[in-house]
């Protein structure tokens, strides 16, 4: 039987606003994460720009034939690590997206997936985000096994939406990873709640990505976060740069699942007979 135990880590990296020095440090660090023994390591969103509808165009490159995606094949396979590449702006068909992709430790491209949910929010005094006035949403979910572990992709502003980690959970997930940029009005409040929420809806663990705090521009909250299947958090971090690693214990989902089985209790002939859009 393969092994139900992962090695992981998160690299809450630094970004500015020079490409090449945000792909180097990303090298740098995936590499150091991989030295301590993780075989599946995960990077934010917008690892390779800094993070505003400005910057999304002059950013964008096409998947996978672009300077991110070669860094994060060529990472990959020289660490032999399974690598969840962040999120770069993607430009397709005169289309940008917001796009996350994965790498095997044969440097093959093997998930690929746009964010679904754009974020367009507007709190007063706080944040005020449209990012659908240059970028399109994504239709499709993305899933990809490490052993036998199915795991599945959103990003930021989907870890919102409980629609998409249920699909996800149905579709046989045990993990989401959402590479994400949460900011310093709804950071404190729900970074870390979502996740808790995403994970014992689910009974799946939950990870997700942040840059590292910046003094202007984008502030992103930090604080990137591994969750069990019981909604405790296994690790957080501070918001400086910083690597978290963790050992997941897939058990711990059969377990969860058998003591508290709420997959098997779903109403769905009740939850069916109600359609409404709110
Ligand atoms: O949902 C939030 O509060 C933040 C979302 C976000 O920053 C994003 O989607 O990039």
């Amino acid at each position: 039987m393969t092994s139900r135990i992962l090695q992981v880590a998160l690299v809450q990296l630094r970004v500015g606003i020079d490409r090449a020095k945000n792909l180097e440090n990303a090298a740098k660090l995936v590499k150091e994460a991989a030295n301590q023994g993780a075989k599946l390591i995960a990077l934010p969103e917008c690892f390779n720009s800094p993070y505003g509808t400005k910057f999304f165009g002059q950013y964008a490159e096409a998947i996978p034939n672009g300077p991110s995606c070669d860094m994060l094949s060529k990472t990959a396979k020289e660490n032999q690590i399974y690598l969840v590449g962040g999120t770069i702006p993607e430009l397709d068909s005169k289309k940008y997206y917001n796009t996350c992709t994965v790498w095997n430790p044969e440097g093959n491209l093997i998930a690929k997936f746009r964010k679904m949910h754009l974020f367009d929010i507007d709190i007063p005094g706080g944040i005020t985000f449209k990012e659908s006035d240059i970028l399109h949403g994504g239709n499709e979910l993305a899933t990809f096994k490490v052993n036998d572990i199915l795991i599945g992709i959103g990003v930021c502003y989907d870890l919102r939406f409980e629609e998409l980690a249920k699909l996800y959970r149905l579709k046989g997930c045990e993990l989401l990873i959402y590479p994400g940029a949460f900011n310093m009005t709804t950071g404190p409040m729900h970074w870390e709640v979502l996740q808790r929420g995403r994970a014992l809806d689910n009974q799946v663990f939950v990870m997700s990505i942040s840059p590292a705090r910046n003094e202007q521009g984008y502030i992103a909250w930090g604080h990137s976060q591994i969750t069990d299947p019981w909604g405790k958090v296994l690790k957080q971090a501070e918001h400086g740069e910083e690597i978290i690693q963790g050992t997941l214990d897939f058990s711990e989902c059969d377990k969860v699942r058998a003591q508290i089985p709420i997959g098997k209790q779903r109403r769905t002939d009740v939850y069916n007979t109600v359609n409404v859009n709110m």
